[in-house]
């Protein structure tokens, strides 16, 4: 079984407090939600191999460590995942996007695939998926299939906010893929919105209603 690890960091949390609040408008929560992928993208690389190199500093020959050169690839779901991107790219310069899009139909809560455009050589690359909301899962799941599909082995989840619902959803669709989020809420509501949640993400992203 593929691990799930909530990012307790205080930073983290405090963000996301500040994330959560209504009275939060669209600019600030854009910066939270950039800041926050960036400290969670801190964790999520924790197991990236490191390689030793030789470094000539001022004074002398240092035996140092660089990463071993794996090739990474952010694939944000469209559109809140895409407020996750930047503060990502900070960390991973070098990663490549992809950019899957899907949104939820808001009568069967089910994912409809409007937009794909991937690096062509996923296949070979470590796949972090990112998206603020886990609720159902099944835009999560899709999206991981969607990447299988197309070759992808090694992936990861990336969210800010997840709901037990949806945690379980994607570990019994692919209990490869390790779950890193912020939060763990309560539940679900009848429209299918984490309870207490944030609200919709994409939305307070792009001030849209
Ligand atoms: O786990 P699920 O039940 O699939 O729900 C989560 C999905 O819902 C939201 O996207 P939304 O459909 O609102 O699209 P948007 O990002 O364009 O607003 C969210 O960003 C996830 O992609
Ligand atoms: O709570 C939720 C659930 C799905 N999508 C969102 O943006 N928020
Ligand atoms: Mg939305």
């Amino acid at each position: 079984m593929a691990k799930l690890q909530v990012l307790d960091h205080p930073l983290i949390q405090h963000k996301l407090s500040l994330i959560r609040d209504e009275k939060t408008g669209s600019k600030e929560f854009r910066e939270l939600v950039e800041e926050v992928a960036m400290l969670m993208a801190y964790e999520v690389t924790r197991d990236f191999p490191l390689q030793e190199v030789e470094v000539q500093t001022p004074v002398a020959l240092a035996k140092s460590k660089v990463l071993a050169g794996r090739k990474v690839g952010l694939v944000p779901i469209l559109r809140a995942g895409l407020g996750m991107v930047d503060g990502m790219l900070r960390l991973i310069p070098a990663a490549r996007v992809g950019h899957v899009g899907l949104y939820r139909d808001p009568e069967t809560l089910s994912p409809v695939e409007y937009y794909c455009k991937l690096p062509s050589d996923i296949a070979e690359r470590d796949l972090i998926v990112i998206d603020p909301m886990l609720a159902t899962g099944g835009s999560a799941s899709a999206a991981i299939t969607f990447l299988k599909d197309r070759g992808a082995k090694n992936i990861k989840l990336m969210c800010l906010i997840a709901a037990p619902e949806g945690i379980q959803a994607v570990q019994s669709k692919h209990d490869d893929v390790d779950i890193f989020v912020a939060a763990v809420d309560e539940r679900l509501n009848d429209h299918g919105y984490i309870i207490p949640g944030l609200g919709d993400a994409g939305d307070r992203l792009f001030g849209t209603k």
